[in-house]
């Protein structure tokens, strides 16, 4: 699904973040990306959501060189990959429901259509009982479920998240690294970046570890 060859990434004029980082991310796979703070971790998922193009190197995503995709084509691929960014980027003025439902409203999509799909996520994720607070109401780890549940709201084919577990305590990590394992049972591809050992010791899964710029696959 996407695929990096020698990709190299620096900011401005500073060092080389990343170095000849090369691997493939297979549909359905599931895999997480580790590496001490400040080894590009958060920079690498940008590559793979586009928001970031490399300084060298080729990327291919969905079978499209990412240095051929148009500004026009960005939205239609990324609708394709979900993120659960570190800091969650809820609305504190729109609830729980209508932050989930946010992505569908945007499109122009009407409400009858999609009310059911996000009341269901919202139960799947938890969040049932919580879906008319807003979020400066919820604790860390309902912030955390309503970001998955808004990154999923739309089907993506691959889910991003970026230190899921870092803001919650062991019996929660647990429990969100179900719902990463059910949805990835489901279908998705699922890369998540953390640098919690016992986290990743509970699952039989793919090991990107970055250091130094260069990236190690652990298979
Ligand atoms: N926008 C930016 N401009 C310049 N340098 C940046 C920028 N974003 C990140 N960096 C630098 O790139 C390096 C990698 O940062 P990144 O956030 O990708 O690491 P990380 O592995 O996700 O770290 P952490 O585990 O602490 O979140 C760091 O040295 C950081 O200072």
């Amino acid at each position: 699904m996407i695929r990096f060859e020698n990709v190299g990434l620096r900011y401005g004029m500073g060092p080389e973040i990343l170095r000849d980082i090369s691997f493939d991310l297979p549909e359905r796979s599931f895999q997480f990306l580790s590496g001490p703070s400040g080894a590009g971790k958060t920079t690498l998922l940008r590559l793979l959501f586009l928001s970031l193009k490399p300084t060298r190197g080729l990327i291919t995503v969905f079978n499209k060189d990412r240095a051929r995709i148009t500004r026009r084509e960005l939205p239609m691929l990324r609708r394709r990959i979900g993120v659960v960014f570190q800091d969650f980027r809820l609305l504190d003025h729109m609830t729980t429901y209508e932050n989930v439902a946010l992505p569908l409203r945007v499109r122009g999509r009407e409400e009858a259509t999609y009310r059911s799909d996000v009341i269901e996520l919202l139960k799947w994720v938890g969040l049932g009982e919580r879906m008319h607070v807003l979020p400066p109401v919820l604790s860390g780890g309902e912030k955390q479920r309503a970001a998955i549940a808004r990154a999923l709201i739309e089907q993506p084919e691959i889910l991003l998240a970026d230190e899921p577990t870092g803001n919650v305590d062991p019996p929660l990590a647990r429990r969100l690294l179900r719902l990463f394992i059910e949805l990835n049972r489901l279908g998705t591809a699922v890369v998540i970046a953390t640098h919690d050992l016992g986290l990743m010791e509970q699952v039989d899964a793919r090991r990107m570890i970055l250091a130094d710029g260069r990236l190690e696959i652990h298979d």
